[in-house]
């Protein structure tokens, strides 16, 4: 199976890259970036056939011409003119995957040849790991075959949940960004053992290795991170007491906000 990634920046090299490591075969990869420089990085990174858009403005729709799977990876206010300009070379049996934020199916059939096979999605970046999480809403005129390929593709280096498109926003504002916020926490977790007197060196080293460890203990389908939690907060004890205190200060409230913010973010990078 051919497959095009138009765009290889952050979340497509992802994929790419989780592809490699499960034994894809390069031959059938190819890829486009907007710069040549990218590009160049991004052949020395995977050994793949990357070309850039700035030397040759004809290189997406030529990338794309033979592709059975088109993975459209420019940010979301590109995605469409993207999509667009590249449509005509596109086979009609060609399924055109989109991983932009936001971006509707309604908005991507509309730029495409009638009857294209279309399936929007969203990953996030652990795909690299091997441990990414990918949201997938199907459109109208897709197969069962087609979105089976397109499992496919991510299962090399995630788990797949088919989602309706409405509840694609509120998957993104948990699993597509949640990497960023995991990190945020590491660099909070630092900060404050800086604050308590440790080096930064080593209280960036404690935070990271703890996330680490806690991430692997919640590796396996039936963790339970309540029970989890539980063994590690003896009654009475300086676990609880720091749970306390967050539960006092709204960290519960403070995360809902903040997916909140994510999802109105999606509607208005998809209106
Ligand atoms: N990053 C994440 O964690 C994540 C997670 C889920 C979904 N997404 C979605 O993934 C998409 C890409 O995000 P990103 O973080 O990967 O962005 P990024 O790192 O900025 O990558 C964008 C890529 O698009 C290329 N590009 C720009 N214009 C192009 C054109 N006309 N033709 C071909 N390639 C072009 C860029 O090339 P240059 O490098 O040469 O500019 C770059 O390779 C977005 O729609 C985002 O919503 C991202
Ligand atoms: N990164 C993209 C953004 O921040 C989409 C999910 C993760 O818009």
């Amino acid at each position: 199976m051919r497959i095009s990634f138009i765009g290889l920046g952050h979340l497509n090299s992802a994929i790419v890259a989780g592809l490699l490591a499960d034994g894809y075969d390069p031959e059938n990869l190819i890829a486009t970036t907007h710069s040549e420089a990218s590009a160049a990085t991004r052949r020395e990174e995977f050994g793949i056939s990357v070309t850039a858009e700035e030397n040759n403005p004809g290189t997406n729709a030529q990338a794309v011409a033979d592709a059975d799977i088109v993975v459209l990876g420019v940010k979301p206010f590109h995605i469409a003119e993207t999509a667009q300009a590249l449509a005509d070379a596109l086979r009609p049996d060609t399924v055109v995957v989109s991983v932009a934020a936001g971006t509707t199916l309604a908005t991507l059939t509309s730029v495409l040849p009638e009857g294209q096979p279309v399936v929007r999605t969203m990953p996030n970046v652990a795909l690299t790991v091997g441990k990414g999480v990918v949201g997938l809403a199907r459109g109208a005129t897709v197969t069962d075959a087609q979105v089976t390929q397109v499992e496919q593709l991510f299962a090399a280096s995630g788990t797949v949940f088919q989602l309706s498109e409405n509840q694609l926003n509120a998957l993104g504002a948990m699993a597509g960004s949640g990497p960023g916020y995991v990190f945020r926490f590491v660099n909070a977790l630092a900060a404050a053992g800086v604050e308590l007197g440790l080096e930064e060196q080593v209280a960036q080293e404690l935070a990271r290795l703890t996330v680490v460890g806690a991430g692997a203990m919640l590796d396996h389908h039936d963790a339970d991170p309540s029970a989890l939690e539980d063994s590690i907060a003896t009654e009475g004890g300086t676990t609880q007491a720091a749970l306390n205190s967050m539960d006092a200060n709204g960290f519960n409230d403070l995360i809902i906000k903040a997916l909140q913010a994510n999802v109105t973010r999606s509607e208005e990078l998809g209106a």
